[in-house]
């Protein structure tokens, strides 16, 4: 048989992979990382005030390198017989464009300027503005809100456009348009980034961008000129028609073909978001819920939308009909911060060991510090009177997004040690967690089983076993190191034709589950009670604390 091969790139917060895979029996035969320089050495990003920007620079530096590595593992021939390429992004991470589709930091003047950059979806410089978009949409004939939970976050599209438009004169005079980032780099590879024609992603319009058919597309002209006189117009300079990840963006431009080494017949699919495109790879079915678990979480459920279209589920990141499969409405939540919690907890160690010991002495210990404390906190008994923390060290994603929010710990005593608080924290993520299932389930929405993909997922059996006694379900791994990719590959292989569905390419290209945990019955109980302790705790940070904070100040 002629093989055929595809090419799922998975562009994630601090790097890009590609992976190679047949696209007949989705073997993996390539596969390279490429870890973005200018991010890695903190450029343009400032943690205290919420501030992560990426330079389109990192972006197309790892597109070429991830390709080209990847394709460097494979034998020579599979170059000639590679006749897709798919891409997944973070999102919402939104750039201001001019008219020819450039992001403005790819222009000399704005070359240093962090607001003519990507805006990474952690990015929560917009609180403010996401509280207008709220209270406007709220009062407004027609909630904008209503299919993103009816909350709209500072992470999203409008919120990021609204507050860089405010502060910077420079962007504001050269923005023609904006573009999410799994657009744009679909739209590089085939050649038109023109913002006017360019196919965009159902699944960024509709889970961050307000997108709706029932609304024609974008919320109105008026609507948003209300908001703000600033974006009066913008609507016409953005889109109208959204694609699903199944359909086919262009061609390969000669110029990225010359770059790849690749056909001009490569068929390019239209974007989506990592999270989505992770599930479809991690063979996403109805009503199973997929759990990215990384630097944050990202949580799929797909249904049919006859059974759940007409309901509005509150409190979550939206509800779109086809950001997963075409046909199917998907459904996203998460938490803002989830490994990024324990690596706050990991810099908090050894930064300090950096400043007095110096670099070497901070590496080996950072390199090690996470698996040894897991290791140590997995021996710890679980008791009703531990340590309890909050995991909103980024905000609250879902349910009901808040990114005001912080995180707290409670109960804290001369006893308490390094593993105790790591512990607490991983408990933290999954009592987070907990709470974005507890509110698909109160909302009527069933879970028929849990599958988690991601970083940590694979790598640490302590927060997966830890989660699955929290949640008190079944947790199965899929066994694809790199599910996003692999997901984006069966959306290639779709759009350039070999499967005539993603269900089919499922089927044909997924590559099953290899851990599986179950809840332990004894730490069950004692979780469910510090699950109450955490709500309360949280219930107090949220109220009273932010009460407490306005009267201070
Ligand atoms: N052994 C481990 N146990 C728990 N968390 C880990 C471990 N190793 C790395 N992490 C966490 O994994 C996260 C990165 O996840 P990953 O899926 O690789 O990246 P991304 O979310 O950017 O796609 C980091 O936040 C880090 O703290
Ligand atoms: O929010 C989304 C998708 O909607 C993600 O892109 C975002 O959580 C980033 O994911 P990672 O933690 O980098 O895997």
């Amino acid at each position: 048989m002629h093989n055929k091969y595809v090419i799922g790139v998975d562009f994630g917060t601090d790097s890009v992979r590609a992976l190679v895979v047949n696209a007949q029996t989705g073997e993996a035969v390539g596969t390279h990382v490429h870890e973005y320089a200018r991010w890695k050495r903190g450029l343009y990003c400032n943690p205290a005030t919420s501030q992560f920007r990426q330079h389109p620079l990192d972006y197309l530096e790892g597109l070429e390198a991830a390709i080209n590595g990847a394709l460097a593992q494979t034998s020579s021939d599979v170059r000639q017989q590679v006749i897709g390429i798919s891409v997944d992004t973070t999102g919402s991470t939104p750039c201001a464009v001019d008219e020819t589709g450039l992001p403005l930091a790819l222009r000399p003047d704005f070359a240093e300027n962090p607001n003519g950059m990507f805006i990474l979806w952690k990015d929560h410089t917009s609180n403010a503005e996401a509280e207008e978009i709220n209270t406007l949409a709220h009062h407004w004939d027609t909630d904008y809100t209503k299919y993103v939970g009816g909350i709209y976050s500072s992470e999203w599209f409008w919120a990021k456009i609204l507050r860089t438009l405010r502060v910077d004169e420079e962007v504001r005079q050269h923005a023609f348009s904006w573009i999410e980032h799994c657009d744009w780099i679909s739209a590089v590879l085939t050649g038109n980034t023109n913002p006017l024609t360019l196919r965009r992603s159902r699944c960024a319009a509709g889970h961050k961008a307000l997108w709706h058919s029932e609304f024609d597309g974008l919320p109105s002209d008026e609507f948003l000129t209300r908001l703000d006189p600033l974006l009066g117009g913008l609507r016409n300079r953005l889109f109208t028609d959204t694609f699903t990840a199944d359909q086919s963006m262009g061609n390969l431009s000669a110029e990225w073909a010359e770059k790849l080494n690749l056909s001009t017949n490569v068929v390019i699919g239209v974007g989506a978001f990592d999270a989505h495109m992770g599930a479809v790879g991690a063979e996403i079915e109805p009503y199973a819920f997929v759990r990215i678990i990384g630097t944050s979480t990202c949580d799929i459920l797909m249904a049919p939308n006859e059974e759940i279209g007409h309901q509005l589920i509150r409190g979550i990141c939206g509800q779109v009909d086809g950001s997963v499969a075409p046909g199917m409405l998907g459904l996203e939540a998460g938490q803002s911060a989830f490994g990024d919690l324990y690596a706050w907890f990991a810099r908090l160690i050894t930064n300090p060991v950096r400043q007095l010991l110096g670099d070497e002495a901070a590496d080996t210990l950072e390199r090690q510090l996470i698996p040894h404390l897991s290791a140590q906190a997995a021996t710890l008994p679980v008791t009703e009177n531990d340590v309890i923390a909050l995991d909103w060290i980024n905000g609250r994603r879902t349910p009901d997004a808040n990114h005001t929010l912080k995180a707290a710990l409670l109960g804290l005593s001369l006893g308490t040690n390094a593993a105790t608080v790591f512990k607490a924290l991983v408990e933290a993520t999954a009592f987070g967690s907990r709470s974005i299932v507890d509110r698909f389930l109160e909302e009527g929405v069933p879970i028929k089983k849990v599958i988690a993909i991601g970083g940590v997922a694979k790598k640490s059996p302590f927060v997966m076993q830890t989660l699955a006694d929290v949640l008190n379900k079944p947790i199965q791994v899929a066994r694809a190191d790199q599910a996003c990719a692999l997901g984006a590959a069966m959306c290639a292989a779709v759009a350039a034709g070999v499967h005539p569905t993603l269900e089919a390419a499922q089927q044909a290209m997924g590559s099953g589950f290899d851990a599986e945990y179950q809840p332990r019955p004894e730490t069950v109980a004692t979780y469910e009670k510090l699950y109450q302790k955490y709500l309360k705790l949280g219930e107090f940070v949220e109220k009273d604390f932010v009460m407490l904070r306005h009267e201070a100040s």
